[in-house]
């Protein structure tokens, strides 16, 4: 269990907690300088302000989210690695880094506080460093030749040929990526190499003359931030990922007047000290390491503005504020960037303490751009200063960005190519610098892809985990603008987490590593982890709550979709109050939290049993339902629809009777949301699903003896029960037995996308899965709707058409009808495709197909049992050895299915070559 709460966390990392993005494991293979495979990673989220054809693309790997453990010691490998001088590439070659690390080390320049960058740069020399506490002027000058020599000679070997620090591009290139800053700068890198080596040209020409830079938006008082506790800030990310620890954690660096001495002597705030680091060794386990260049400063802080006037701002905040103007340091026009919240900033404390902000951002921006200048940097990756746990306003850093960096400001044209990189967590950052780096005479960006956080419930189970690929596989949402990350709660009283692994694996998202179990100690996903997992029951308020929380700080759920909850029908009959308890139960504890939280957009997995015994062939979503439910289960479903009903209704009151003023509502909590956000509630009644995922690794895995047709004549198919028993050939129609829409789960799950961005609005529904659809909106609404094909097959069908899949044909017995059954159940699943433009894309075969391919790793482990059980005969000679429910299962089938038995010993020997070539 955790020990300490994720909001604890949160606040207690606060003070170095910059906002994520770059968890970059020592052994991912993503660090590896090969091009990602299009697997494992997606290109997204690039928008440049120009049309250079041969502008960088910034790929951005899937983020994963890991435990704390994990980043610890990832840590401490860079520590070993520091120390040692060298690692262990990939390919198992030895890579040494100690020389170019310690001339990294030794080339690390301090600049303190008064500095005059705004000279050097007129000077074209990086001076001295800056050293303001010499003793005597005599001294001072002889340590300044000293330094200046000493500098030269470092510049001279550290400079790019054929550039200078005031050569300039004849423009510079913008770009905003939803990507990490490592993986960022080493795509600068492949860019302009690649540019140099075939020909074409960068803005200002492709050679060989760059250097990449990166803004590290530092820790004042620690080196490295909290990176060795495991935390996630931009800086603990870049020292993970690079040896940059070394170089800022020198003890030159700690003395009093020196940038962490300097900070700790300070009462509030930090000082505009700067470190750069020249040609830092990055990407400690690439097949060859790369060198990017660090400039490190402390951004300010908002939060510390709201506890002193803006003086005292002034006057603290590194106490070298003051006389800023002076020094001619651009401040941005405070008006043009306050954007929708101006007025609120206009009163006059507040006024004066954003103003204090802006000279504080600005003067550091200016410092820390100066620095890379200086330092020879031409190519920048630059972070969303201070927009993380700072409170900066996003848009204020990007307009003082713009200010300075645009063609006829103080640093227009001075580096080649700019790329603000922001994780994709967050999203509004993103969205303010693509605001402030697209001018309406550049194209707009084509795909400017946002992330959301959508609470999943039951995720684990068939249909959830089924969705889950679906919401996480780029080609479903490439026609939305969306991109999903997702917690998914779920109890695993009829399901195990090993479905998420499964669906990150056939995603392509990370195996194992990509889960976050709710039994450990884990990190959040600040670093934009596509997929977590919290072991919680949705009927439990105060574990539900903790998830809520957690998600609190980066922005909570955007919508969530409802599957939690007990779905077997007999069993329904046998224990009802069970199901009206827990279904009923998570669904009101989810109303409830989505409510206090704000969240209120909701997908909710309905049934078409809700329609009960009807008489009509085709049923759509106006026919009558409730009436005629024969079990529990399916009137625990109608009962939530019903409850959804009314809860939106009540909503809709509420905003009507608030009027545009907003007057009060009958309800205190509901008032205030009321004004904010309609709900919007989506119903979708499944018809039958049926199938698997394509790639065998998942499909659905009744405990017990199946209820459901297709899952049973898959049993029998694989000799583990004899026949399947029909239930009835005497109904009215063509061969007597009854007729379902049996779905592909695939398509259901693509229905899930759809419904959510029909509910969402991202006006894009038509795209998801289906046709051409009109992408009407849902938002605000509650709409139900059919999931299911229009299509009906008899149960003599299905069977048939497993039997072809299998390749031979199914034994069935006829039985008598089963109780509560219909003739015919069928979807009129014309709304759906109208409304949100889904529509069912597989048939039969698919269904049949997929569902027979057996997933690999379950005959693998057959393997392993067979095999366990012929070194029993051998020894012991007695059946009796094997010991399991699971291996006499598998033993059973094994027997029973000699050609199983074949092809697992097929697949066992590639399995063998698989694990030995790893
Ligand atoms: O061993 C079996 C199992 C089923 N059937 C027949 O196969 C058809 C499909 O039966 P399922 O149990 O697979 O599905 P149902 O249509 O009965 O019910 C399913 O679909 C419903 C909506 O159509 C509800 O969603 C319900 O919860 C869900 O189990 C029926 O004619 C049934 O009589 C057999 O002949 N033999």
């Amino acid at each position: 269990m955790r020990t300490i709460s994720p909001r604890q966390e949160h606040q207690n990392e606060q003070s170095h907690h910059q906002g994520g993005g770059d968890i970059r494991p020592i052994s991912d293979a993503s660090m590896s300088s090969s091009s990602p495979s299009p697997s494992s990673s997606s290109s997204y989220s690039t928008t440049s302000s120009t049309t250079s054809s041969s502008r960088p693309i910034i790929r951005t790997h899937t983020h994963l989210t890991y435990s704390r453990h994990h980043l610890i010691d990832v840590a401490m490998e860079t520590i070993k690695i520091s120390e040692r001088g060298s690692y262990i590439n990939p390919s198992g070659r030895e890579v040494h880094v100690k020389e170019d690390l310690d001339r990294a080390v030794e080339n690390s320049v301090h600049y303190c506080h008064d500095f005059d960058f705004r000279s050097a740069l007129l000077e074209g020399c990086d001076a001295t460093g800056g050293h303001r506490h010499d003793p005597s002027p005599q001294k001072q000058k002889q340590q300044q030749q000293q330094q200046q020599q000493q500098q030269q000679r470092s510049w001279r070997r550290m400079r790019p040929r054929g550039s200078s620090t005031d050569s300039r591009f004849a423009k510079t290139s913008f770009l905003v990526v939803s990507a990490s800053w490592i993986e960022s700068a080493l795509e600068l890198l492949r860019a302009q190499r690649s540019s140099s080596s075939d020909g074409t040209t960068m803005m200002g020409g492709g050679d060989s003359s760059y250097r990449v830079g990166v803004l590290n938006s530092g820790s004042g008082t620690t080196p490295g931030g909290r990176f060795l506790k495991g935390t996630v800030s931009q800086e603990d990310c870049l020292c993970r990922a690079s040896l940059l620890y070394s170089c800022i954690s020198q003890p030159r660096f700690q003395s009093e007047g020196r940038f962490y001495g300097k900070n700790r002597g300070l009462k509030y705030g930090t000082s505009n000290c700067v470190i750069f680091s020249p040609d830092t060794v990055e990407g400690k386990l690439l097949d060859n390491y790369e060198k990017v260049s660090f400039v490190t400063i402390p951004a300010p802080n908002a939060f510390t503005t709201s506890s002193m006037s803006g003086k005292e701002y002034n006057d603290v905040e590194g106490g070298e504020n003051r006389g800023m103007a002076s020094r001619n340091v651009s401040v941005v026009d405070l008006s043009s960037m306050c954007g929708v919240d101006a007025p609120s900033f206009f009163d006059e404390k507040l006024e004066e303490k954003r103003s204090a902000l802006l000279s504080s951002l600005s003067d550091r921006i200016h410092r820390a751009l100066s620095a890379l200048a200086l330092g020879g940097c031409t190519d920048l990756v630059l972070p969303a200063f201070g927009c993380g746990v700072h409170g900066n306003d996003p848009s204020m850093v990007a307009g003082v960005f713009r200010e300075m960096l645009t063609d006829t400001s103080q640093f227009g044209g001075r580096f080649r190519t700019v790329v603000f990189a922001v994780p994709p967590c967050r999203k509004q950052n993103y969205q303010a610098f693509a605001a402030y780096f697209q001018k309406s005479d550049r194209p707009r960006p084509t795909i400017l892809r946002t992330r959301k956080r959508i609470l999943v419930t039951g995720g684990c189970g068939y249909i959830g985990s089924h969705t889950l690929v679906s919401l996480l596989d780029p080609s479903t949402t490439s026609g939305t603008n969306v991109e999903y990350s997702i917690v998914v709660v779920d109890n695993l009283v009829n399901s195990s987490s090993e479905s998420l692994r499964r669906a990150c694996d056939v995603t392509g998202l990370g195996g194992g590593d990509f889960v976050v179990d709710g039994d450990d100690d884990y990190g959040t996903d600040d670093a934009g982890g596509r997929l977590i997992f919290r072991k919680v029951d949705c009927a439990d308020p105060s574990g539900m709550r903790a998830v809520f929380d957690e998600f609190v700080p980066l922005g909570g759920f955007d919508a969530a979709i409802h599957f939690a909850g007990l779905k077997a029908v007999g069993e329904s009959k046998t224990m009802p109050l069970r199901y009206y308890r827990v279904n009923i139960v998570a669904t009101l504890t989810l109303l409830d939290l989505m409510e206090e939280y704000g969240c209120r957009t909701l997908v909710f997995s309905s049934s078409a049993t809700v329609y009960g015994v009807s008489t009509r062939d085709r049923l759509n979503e106006n026919d009558e339902v409730g009436t005629t439910i024969t079990n529990c289960y399916g009137r625990t479903k109608h009962m939530i629809e019903q409850i959804l009903r009314d809860f939106h209704a009540s909503h809709e009151v509420a905003s009507s009777s608030s009027g545009v003023g907003g007057e009060a509502a009958s309800s205190s909590s509901s008032s205030s949301a009321d004004v904010r956000d309609p709900w919007s509630v989506v119903i979708l009644r499944y018809f039958n699903p049926a199938g698997a995922h394509p790639s065998g690794k998942m499909g659905e895995d009744p405990s017990g003896v199946p209820n459901n047709l297709m899952p049973y004549v898959a049993q029998v198919a694989v000799g583990r029960r004899p026949h399947v028993t029909v239930f009835g050939n005497d109904y009215d129609t063509p061969d007597g037995t009854g007729i379902r829409d049996y779905l592909h789960v695939m398509d259901l799950a693509e229905g899930h996308v759809a419904a959510l961005a029909y509910a969402s609005d991202e006006g894009c529904g038509s795209r998801v899965g289906g046709t051409a659809g009109k992408g009407k909106s849902g938002m605000g609404k509650i709409s139900t709707f059919n999931l299911g094909t229009g299509t009906g097959y008899s149960v003599l069908d299905m069977v048939n058409a497993f039997g072809r899949a299998v390749g031979r044909p199914i034994p069935v017995v006829v039985g008598p009808r089963r109780p509560g059954d219909v003739t015919i159940y069928m979807a009129d699943p014309t709304r759906a495709k109208e409304d949100m433009g889904w529509e069912a894309k597989r048939d039969l075969d698919d269904m049949c197909r997929d569902l027979w391919n057996p997933p690999f790793d379950c005959i693998v482990a057959f393997v392993a049992v067979y095999n366990q059980f012929l070194l029993n005969l051998c020894l012991v000679r007695r059946v009796r050895n094997i010991r399991t429910v699971e291996q006499e299962d598998a033993l059973l089938w094994l027997v029973v299915q000699p050609s199983l038995v074949d092809r697992c010993r097929t697949i066992s020997s590639s399995a063998i070559a698989l694990d030995s070539s790893r």
